[in-house]
């Protein structure tokens, strides 16, 4: 799906949107439905450890660490916190599940089928990635049996509000969509790690090294972002036959080279991700 965020969804919501755990992801989440018109009177968060900013957004009306009582109707309850934390958290999660709840749940390894057990609910398993904290996130997201039309919507609303969303069908696709998108993420950062540290090998200082390192990084993001080439070609433009990105092209794409790292690397992540099922 491409479409734009749904506005009008995410603010005709009826009842209350709770975001359990409002740490890194679930922060980016919540910033990005209130830029995109959520009423903060119609949310509420459940956090033991409250950032500044969440405790700022209390004074715009969002209700902190309400009973269940005071969340009222809940339309959508989201779970941001770890998965190690949920058994713990999730059955206190309970008594905020009625009848017609939307669970939402970003949770990394954590299967629908575990969803159930913990917290019931109707759930939709999604996986967001950080980016998100600028409108520039990518989720994908799987509806368990149940989920109707305008649950789908009003997941759909949540999740677009910061950034693309993909629906799948089959959820066993969510270790693999998490190894690549999800942690993807921190790859490109440590991109940016080593290219500047390989900098600093090379004789540039330090400074300069990082900054050219993470415009590079980011330019090159944003130029792949709103190219219509696809990233072989952008990386064909920049090859001058027997010049200088042939010959670390020749490193990179050569024995051992990068291919094998991050067919290594996503593999790890996959691995990791179904172990957490467990
Ligand atoms: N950080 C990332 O890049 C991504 C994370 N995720 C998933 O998002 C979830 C959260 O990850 P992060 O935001 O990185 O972690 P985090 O540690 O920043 O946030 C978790 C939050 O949950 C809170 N918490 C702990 N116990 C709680 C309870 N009983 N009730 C409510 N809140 C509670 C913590 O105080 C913390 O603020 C994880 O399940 C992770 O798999 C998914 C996609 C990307
Ligand atoms: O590292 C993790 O387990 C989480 C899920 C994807 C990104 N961060």
């Amino acid at each position: 799906m491409t479409t734009a965020p749904d506005t009008q969804t995410l603010a005709n919501i009826s009842g209350t949107v709770v975001l359990a755990g409002a740490g890194k992801m679930g922060g980016a989440l919540l910033t990005g439905w209130l830029a995109r018109g959520l009423n903060p009177k119609r949310v509420a968060v459940i956090e033991p450890h409250p950032s500044d900013d969440v405790r700022a957004l209390a004074a715009r009306g969002i209700r902190l660490n309400p009973t269940a009582k005071e969340a009222g109707t809940v339309a959508a309850l989201v779970v941001a916190v770890k998965p190690q934390t949920f058994g713990k958290a999730g059955p206190a999660l309970r008594p905020l599940i009625g009848p017609s709840t939307l669970v939402v749940s970003i949770m990394a390894g954590t299967t629908i089928a575990m969803l159930d057990a913990v917290c019931g609910g109707t759930i939709v398993r999604a996986m967001p990635n950080t980016p998100a904290a600028i409108g520039r996130g990518i989720t994908v997201a799987v509806a368990a049996k149940g989920v109707n039309e305008q649950q789908r919507a009003t997941a759909d609303a949540l999740l677009r509000a910061t950034g693309a969303v993909e629906w799948i069908d089959d959820e066993a696709l969510m270790d693999a969509v998490t190894a690549v998108s999800g942690s993807g993420p921190a790859y490109v950062f440590l991109l940016a790690e080593e290219l500047a540290r390989a900098g600093v090998a090379a004789g540039l200082p330090a400074n300069l090294a990082t900054k050219l390192a993470r415009e590079t990084v980011a330019g090159s993001g944003e130029l792949l972002y709103r190219s219509d080439l696809d990233a072989a070609t952008l990386r064909q433009n920049v090859t001058s036959p027997g010049g200088t990105t042939a010959a670390a092209l020749s490193v990179l794409m050569g024995e051992h080279g990068l291919k094998e790292l991050m067919t290594r690397a996503v593999a790890a992540a996959t691995k990791r991700s179904k172990e957490l099922a467990k």
